[in-house]
C-alpha cells in the first residue's frame, strides 16, 4: 500500500476535564478530499490546529509522506489553511496576501508574479488583485483566502467551512467548482462543514465527527443509505428522517411492522429483529403520496406543502396521530393544492432505517 499523504493516528487531545479528541485516526491520500461533518463543538476545529500545529496533541501521532511533522512548527508544516473568516491581512492588497506564504520561502519576484497570477485567474480574481480587502466582495475575498492557501501546492490542504460566509449563489457555484480545483492540486484535502449538502457534494469520503470522534467514515452514499447511527441519519437529510418507535414482530412465517395502522411485511434481514423495540427511519422521498388509494398505501391528512429547492415537502399526518413527511418533485406540488386535504402514502419497508432506541447503533440494513 502506499503511504497516505496525510496520517492521523490515534489523536487525542483534552482541555483541562474535557475529552475534545478521543483516539482520532484518518488517512487522506493525496489528490483527495475528505470531508469532516458534525455537530457543533464536535471537535473539527480543534482537530485543524493540531493538523496546522498551532495545538499539539496530547498523545498520538500525524505524519505527512510518512514523516511525523509534530516537532515542526507550523510555518515548516506543507500545510495550507483557508478558514471562514477569511483572515486576510487588511493592510495588503490580494496579490500580496496571496503572495505572503511565498515570499515567507523566500522565492523569486518573477515566480511569485507568475504563480500568484496562473491561481488568481484558475479562482477568476486576477481583475482584483490591486485591491484590499474592504474593497471586495465576499466572494472575492473567500477566493483570495483560497488563492493563498493553494498557491504553495502544499502537501495538505486545510479548508474550515470556506463557504460559510458566501451567499447561496457562490455556495452553489463554488460547490461544483472546487472539486475539480482541488482535485487539480494533488493536495490531501480535509473540508470541514456543518452543511451536510456540501458534504455530499464535495467530499470524496465524509468523516462524521461527534463528541470528538469518527462515529463513520466513508463514501457519501454509504453515509446517507447506511448510517452507522440514528444521529447520523438525522444530520444527513432534509427534510429530516422521520423516526418512529417500533417493534416488528414474526407473523406468518415473516416478520411485520405496525405502522400507521396498518400491517407491513418486511424485508428477510429484519427477521432478527422480531420483538425487539427499534426506531423505525423512513426518509422523506421513500413516501409515495396519491391522491387516489394505490396497493399497499394508507390514508393520511395534507396538511401544508412547502416548496424546497427542487423537491416540495408535504406535512402529512397518518391515522395513528403520526407526523410523516414526504417530499415531490416541485412541479408536482399543485397537484395537491394548497390546503389541508385528505391523501395516501405508501411506504417501501425495504428502504425502511432501523436503530437501537437506546444505543441509536444501525439495526438495518444489516452491515455489509
Ligand atoms: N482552547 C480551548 N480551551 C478549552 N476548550 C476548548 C478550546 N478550544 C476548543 N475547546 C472545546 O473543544 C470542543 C470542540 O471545539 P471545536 O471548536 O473544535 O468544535 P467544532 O466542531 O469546530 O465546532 P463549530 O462547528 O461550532 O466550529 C468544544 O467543547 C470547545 O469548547
Amino acid at each position: 500500500m502506499t503511504t497516505p499523504r496525510l496520517a492521523l493516528d490515534r489523536l487525542r487531545k483534552r482541555y483541562r476535564d474535557t475529552v475534545v479528541l478521543d483516539d482520532v485516526s484518518l488517512e487522506v491520500a493525496a489528490g483527495e478530499t475528505v470531508v469532516v461533518c458534525g455537530p457543533s463543538g464536535g471537535g473539527k476545529t480543534v482537530l485543524l490546529r493540531l493538523i496546522s500545529g498551532t495545538s499539539s496533541p496530547d498523545a498520538g501521532d500525524i505524519r505527512i509522506d510518512g514523516a511525523s511533522v509534530l516537532n515542526l512548527g507550523p510555518e515548516e508544516r506543507d500545510v495550507g489553511m483557508a478558514f471562514q473568516n477569511f483572515a486576510l491581512y487588511p493592510h495588503l492588497t490580494a496579490f500580496e496576501n496571496i503572495a505572503s506564504p511565498l515570499r515567507a520561502h523566500g522565492l523569486a519576484e518573477a515566480e511569485i508574479k507568475e504563480r500568484v497570477g496562473s491561481i488568481a485567474a484558475l479562482l477568476r480574481i486576477g481583475h482584483v488583485l490591486g485591491h484590499r480587502p474592504r474593497e471586495l466582495s465576499n466572494g472575492q475575498k473567500q477566493r483570495t483566502a483560497l488563492a493563498r492557501a493553494l498557491v504553495r501546492g502544499p502537501g495538505v490542504l486545510l479548508l474550515d467551512d470556506p463557504l460559510r460566509n458566501v451567499d447561496a449563489k457562490l455556495r452553489y457555484e463554488m460547490r461544483l467548482e472546487l472539486p475539480r480545483l482541488l482535485g487539480s492540486f494533488g493536495s490531501a484535502v480535509i473540508y470541514v462543514t456543518q452543511d451536510y449538502k456540501e458534504a455530499m457534494a464535495l467530499g470524496q469520503r465524509i468523516a462524521v465527527l461527534r463528541g470528538g470522534r469518527f462515529e463513520q467514515v466513508a463514501v457519501p452514499p454509504a453515509i446517507y443509505d447506511r448510517p452507522a447511527n440514528v444521529e447520523i441519519a438525522r444530520l444527513f437529510g432534509d427534510p429530516t428522517i422521520n423516526l418512529y418507535p417500533c417493534r416488528p414482530q414474526a407473523m406468518g412465517g415473516g416478520t411485520i411492522v405496525e405502522l400507521f395502522g396498518d400491517r407491513l411485511p418486511l424485508e428477510a434481514a429484519a427477521g432478527g429483529l422480531a420483538g425487539r423495540d427499534v426506531l423505525l427511519g423512513v426518509r422523506a422521498e421513500d413516501v409515495e403520496v396519491t391522491l387516489e388509494p394505490v396497493p399497499g398505501a394508507v390514508p393520511v391528512e395534507l396538511d401544508a406543502v412547502t416548496p424546497l429547492n427542487v423537491r416540495a415537502v408535504l406535512y402529512l399526518r397518518t391515522r395513528d396521530g403520526k407526523e410523516l413527511l414526504a417530499t415531490v418533485a416541485e412541479d408536482e406540488a399543485p397537484r395537491f393544492g394548497r390546503g389541508h386535504r385528505s391523501v395516501w402514502a405508501r411506504v417501501t419497508p425495504d428502504r425502511f432505517l432501523m436503530f437501537d432506541p437506546a444505543s441509536g447503533a444501525r439495526l438495518l440494513p444489516v452491515a455489509a
